[in-house]
């Protein structure tokens, strides 16, 4: 008997539902009434069905169901004034679902699925950023991490072996692939040393697959917690050269010089990965997730800095990862997750 381990399920259009307002105007609109199975619109969603690396993490699984939930509490909000003027009122279908991954956990199968999930994951990032869209990840456990970036250097390397040596008025010139920031925020660093790949290795891995490549790893946290990361692990960030930006001083730092340390981040790399841990926020706003913080960060802060990274125009890849339904009340973990979400792809349609 066949055992498949990883599958990828088409778009269930029926999670894309929402107020129907007949009366009202034109302008009453909402974001699942923009949404259509992906097919090359400029934002492509792609779910990351697996929390394979959470279990192996020792964390609380759960995270698997969370895409279409995060999907279904999106649908329902309303398209920013903004965005309708941006499009003239004459809003085309401007966002693709392209299904989920899933990653079919079983303790009894081999250690090599969560892998497989994460190379299947970033085929489809790859194919997405290709046709020219913005790829966002909806997590799953925070492995997703390490497929996104796979599937970012995938697209531009492959445009870059295309590339990389032109014959220009008889001269040739040889094309560099484009310097790559990773912006977390979250928690932890998640940047462990371990034998597997798990929720709590992602950006060690990233840090080594560019080493690998003779490229350099920019990567900036946001929101770390001095409870919640070893003195191994605030070593193993200073020795990698990790812009660290903890919760504290997310707190107690004024704005302006928080936004000009992410800003000196932001011009020292050609492209921009940005990726929300879910458990950056505290838990009284964000229950459901594996590890709950106790402190946190604000959304306020979140929602403002992620305009201010997406305003530079160089976000190639996005995801949001960790939220576990399980734990959550209210539905307002997802609830949160969709605000973040649609604040991502806003932010992107304005600015590109
Ligand atoms: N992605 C999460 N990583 C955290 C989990 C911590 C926990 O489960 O307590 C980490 O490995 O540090
Ligand atoms: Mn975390
Ligand atoms: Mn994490």
């Amino acid at each position: 008997m066949t055992i498949t381990t990883v599958s990828h399920t088409v778009a269930d259009m029926t999670r894309w539902t929402g107020r129907a307002e007949p009366f009202e105007t034109a302008r009453a609109r909402y974001w699942y009434q923009l949404a259509q199975p992906y097919e090359q619109q400029p934002v492509g969603l792609i779910g990351f069905a697996c929390d394979q690396g959470v279990r192996r993490n020792q964390g609380r699984v759960g995270a698997r169901v969370a895409p279409p939930l995060i999907r279904q509490a999106f649908a329902a909000l309303p398209v920013i004034k903004e965005l309708q003027q941006r499009f003239d009122g004459q809003l085309p279908t401007l966002l693709g679902d392209a299904g989920d991954i899933h990653c079919h956990d079983n303790d009894d199968f081999a250690a090599s699925i969560l892998e497989a999930a994460q190379t299947t994951y970033a085929d489809k990032v790859s194919h997405i950023i290709k046709q020219g869209g913005l790829p966002i990840g909806l997590g799953g456990g925070h492995a997703i991490a390490y497929g996104s970036f796979l599937g970012l250097w995938q697209a531009l390397t492959k445009r870059h072996d295309d590339t990389n040596v032109s014959v220009i008025n008889s001269k040739t010139v040889t094309r560099t692939t484009p310097t790559i920031g990773v912006i977390n925020f979250d928690a932890h660093l998640d940047i462990r040393q371990s034998d597997v790949a798990t929720s709590g290795t992602p950006f060690r891995q990233i840090a080594e697959h560019l080493d690998t490549h003779d490229q350099p790893f920019h990567y900036c946290c946001i929101g770390v917690s001095r409870f919640s990361n070893t003195a191994a692990l605030f070593d193993r960030a200073e020795q990698l050269g990790v812009q660290v930006i903890s919760d504290e001083d997310c707190h107690f730092q004024p704005w302006e010089s928080l936004a000009k340390q992410v800003d000196t981040f932001i011009s020292q790399v050609d492209v921009l990965y940005i990726t929300i841990d879910m458990d950056c926020l505290p838990s009284s706003v964000v229950p459901g997730v594996s590890a709950p913080a106790a402190y946190g960060i604000e959304l306020s802060f979140v929602e403002r800095m992620v305009k201010r990274i997406m305003a530079s125009n160089k976000v190639k890849m996005a995801d949001i990862a960790e939220i576990n339904p399980t734990f959550d009340v209210d539905n307002r973990s997802c609830k949160v997750a969709a605000r973040l979400l649609a604040t991502i792809v806003e932010q992107h349609l304005l600015v590109s």
